[in-house]
């Protein structure tokens, strides 16, 4: 049970309710049955035993409320209740435990509010919900001793919460940065691995159940930036305003950017990245361990991704996370990232260590959403990449714009390491990687090069991470 030691005594396990023969049961109240709650119903059912075995008691859902009733009717067991009132499940005394997993904001919000408020222990996976409202929810969950669990709102059934609370809570956190939505990751393996285009690649993603009900959430970065909210605010225990965070999807990326990444021995990944500045003077002996920092640099961004990069070996739904402590340094954590068994082995997860009384990272997340949140620091400069498609397959006409390109590149102070050519998609393209640089710099100069004439529209700016193989 959440404990906070100023205001509540000591934790105990969740008071058994008994059924049947005097064994006491978990009474789990689900919010949604779609991929999550599905997958959620089923696992418990399948694993009923097993888990309550490590429970030390039964774990099994009672009731669901859902929005087509007669639809559940005839995917849930006998027995199980199924209503169309949220609320009214969030508060009834007959259920232990809250299991949200129908998504949104509002209606949610309402949902757990009532819960936390009636003393009912909640599980959410819902990381839009904790990244919009996490400190008004950790201050109801203090107020009422309730704990909020959410590992599976973060990189599926990766245990990456309880990593960042648990075991490596003798650290301080240098940097956090990794691969956490399974769609755009899947859209991004699809396109450079089976030549997809971006929609086919998504409406596969979104026939695997990977995708939000608004996949713009998924391809816009906005998932990315719920996580890296949630992850951010338990390494560094402060709140993390989503309007600190600089996002940019994938939506843009098109089948050249995905050659291109070929071509130069790279991966596109939309990472999540976090940094304190001044990471040196955070990890220095005589700081206050547990200050917390200045400013954080918070970004979601496509990267093209070296590919002896860790992360570049994390292909399809996989999700990673790289976080590295001052005294464990880098640990990277990988598994699915989406899906109905892996975020399901998540939510049961979170139920077992409920029902064990065990909610260390309950505390952890309540604790880190309290206080002003850190400054927001600029992006750090870094090399890009920059293609710039052209009219003509014609390599004359290409060489006849350079001077205009690189004059582009010079007024936006971008200082540039290589240039390279890419034939794709019945036209010529060129790829100019620089040096080190701001990306509103790389922006600047791609916004330039793209009103020349005999450039075909936009180019695409990308940060390279690690060292492409050319250049080792
Ligand atoms: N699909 C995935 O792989 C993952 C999803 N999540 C999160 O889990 C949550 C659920 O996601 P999915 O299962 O994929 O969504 P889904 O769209 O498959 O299912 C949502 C279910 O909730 C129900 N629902 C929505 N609003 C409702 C309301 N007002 N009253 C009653 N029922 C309502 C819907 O009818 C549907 O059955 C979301 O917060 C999502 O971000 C988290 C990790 C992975
Ligand atoms: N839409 C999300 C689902 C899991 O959080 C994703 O693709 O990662």
């Amino acid at each position: 049970m959440y404990h906070d030691p100023d205001l509540h005594p000591a934790p105990a396990p969740l008071p058994a309710a008994t059924h049947g023969m005097g064994i006491s049961t978990l009474r789990v109240g689900l919010i949604g049955l779609g991929t999550v709650g599905l997958g959620t119903l089923e696992l418990l059912a399948r694993q009923a035993a097993l888990v309550a075995r490590r429970a030390g008691r039964p774990v099994a859902v009672t009731q669901v409320a859902v929005r087509n009733v007669a639809r559940a009717r005839s995917l849930v067991p006998a027995g199980v209740a199924v209503h169309a009132d949220p609320l009214a499940l969030a508060t009834d005394p007959s259920v232990d435990v809250l299991v949200e997993v129908a998504g949104g904001t509002t209606g949610a919000l309402q949902w757990v509010q009532a819960a936390l408020a009636a003393g009912k222990p909640v599980v959410t996976a819902n990381k839009a919900l904790l990244a919009e409202h996490g400190p008004a929810l950790a201050a109801l969950a203090r107020a009422h001793g309730t704990p909020l669990l959410c590992e599976a709102a973060v990189a599926g059934c990766i245990p990456v919460l309880k990593a960042l609370a648990e075991g490596l809570a003798g650290n301080r956190i240098l940097a956090l940065q990794g691969i956490v939505n399974g769609t755009s990751n899947y859209i991004l393996s699809r396109m450079q691995d089976a030549g997809l285009d971006f929609s086919a690649a998504l409406a596969e993603a979104q026939a695997l159940g990977y995708a939000e009900a608004d996949p713009a959430l998924d391809v816009g970065g906005g998932d990315a930036a719920h996580k890296l909210a949630v992850l951010a605010s338990l390494a560094w225990g402060v709140p993390v305003p989503l309007a600190h965070i600089a996002v940019q999807g994938i939506a843009h990326l098109q089948a050249a950017d995905a050659a291109a990444a070929a071509l130069l021995g790279g991966r596109l990944r939309l990472l999540a990245r976090a940094e304190p500045l001044g990471t040196l003077l955070c990890a220095h002996p005589q700081a206050e361990p547990d200050t917390p920092p200045e400013a954080l640099r918070l970004s979601v961004q496509p990267v093209l991704v070296a590919q002896a990069e860790p992360l570049a070996a994390v292909h399809g739904v996989r999700n990673a996370v790289q976080i590295t402590g001052d005294a464990c340094g880098p640990v990277l954590l990988t598994g699915a990232g989406a899906g109905a068994g892996p975020t399901a082995s998540a939510v049961v997860a979170d139920l077992v260590d409920l029902a064990r009384g065990h909610t260390a990272r309950a505390h952890a997340w309540a604790a880190s959403q309290q206080g002003q949140p850190a400054a927001s620091a600029p992006l750090a400069a870094e090399p890009h990449l920059l293609r710039v498609p052209l009219d003509h397959a014609d390599e004359r006409a290409a060489r006849s714009l350079l001077p205009a390109v690189l004059a582009a590149l010079e007024a936006a102070g971008v200082p540039l390491l290589r240039l390279q050519r890419l034939a794709h998609g019945g036209r010529l393209h060129w790829l100019l990687r620089t040096r080190a640089c701001s990306a509103a710099a790389v922006q600047a100069a791609a916004a330039q090069i793209a009103t020349l004439p005999g450039v075909a529209g936009p180019c695409t700016a990308l940060p390279v991470l690690g060292t492409l193989a050319d250049l080792v």
